[in-house]
């Protein structure tokens, strides 16, 4: 029986149309990729509140619910289960993003993300993003 992954993420858009990624960190699965901000949905929490406190913890920023607008989704094979990646857009936010957890920060275009290396699920949502913003 596969058992979902719930992962939530966020595409934070600063006012140049730019799109923050985060490195992920050795040692932890898919190091060295870039990523989307975000994790995994723990038990008692909404997709939203997952992503606040991520936010919180990886970034140190502070945003709200109403803030998170639902962009696209991933849907991947994940080892043993199947990755389910909710992709959310911000524009606002408090504070400024310094990688607690990740390696690096880099503010991209969406075009830009075709010459990174992102993890498998992650790749059909460039284009949705090239497109949405
Ligand atoms: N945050 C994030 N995770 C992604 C993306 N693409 C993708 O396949 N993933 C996968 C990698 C991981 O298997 C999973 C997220 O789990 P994670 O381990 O990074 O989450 P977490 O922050 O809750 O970490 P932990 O407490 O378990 O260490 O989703 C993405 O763009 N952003």
């Amino acid at each position: 029986m596969i058992s979902p992954l719930f992962v939530v993420a966020v595409a934070l858009i600063d006012a140049d149309g730019r799109v923050l990624l985060q490195q992920r960190p050795p040692g932890k699965a898919m190091a060295d990729l870039w990523e989307f901000p975000g994790g995994k949905v723990e038990a008692g929490e909404t997709p939203e509140s997952a992503l606040i406190r991520e936010l919180e913890e990886e970034l140190g920023i502070h945003t709200h619910a109403s803030c998170l607008a639902p962009a696209t989704f991933a849907s991947e094979p994940l080892g043993d289960r199947h990755l389910l990646l909710l992709l959310y857009v911000c524009r606002k936010w408090e504070g400024v993003p310094h990688p607690h957890h990740a390696t690096a920060l880099k503010w991209v275009r969406p075009a830009q993300m075709y010459a990174l290396s992102m993890p498998p699920a992650d790749l059909p949502l460039i284009g949705i993003l090239e497109a949405l913003l």
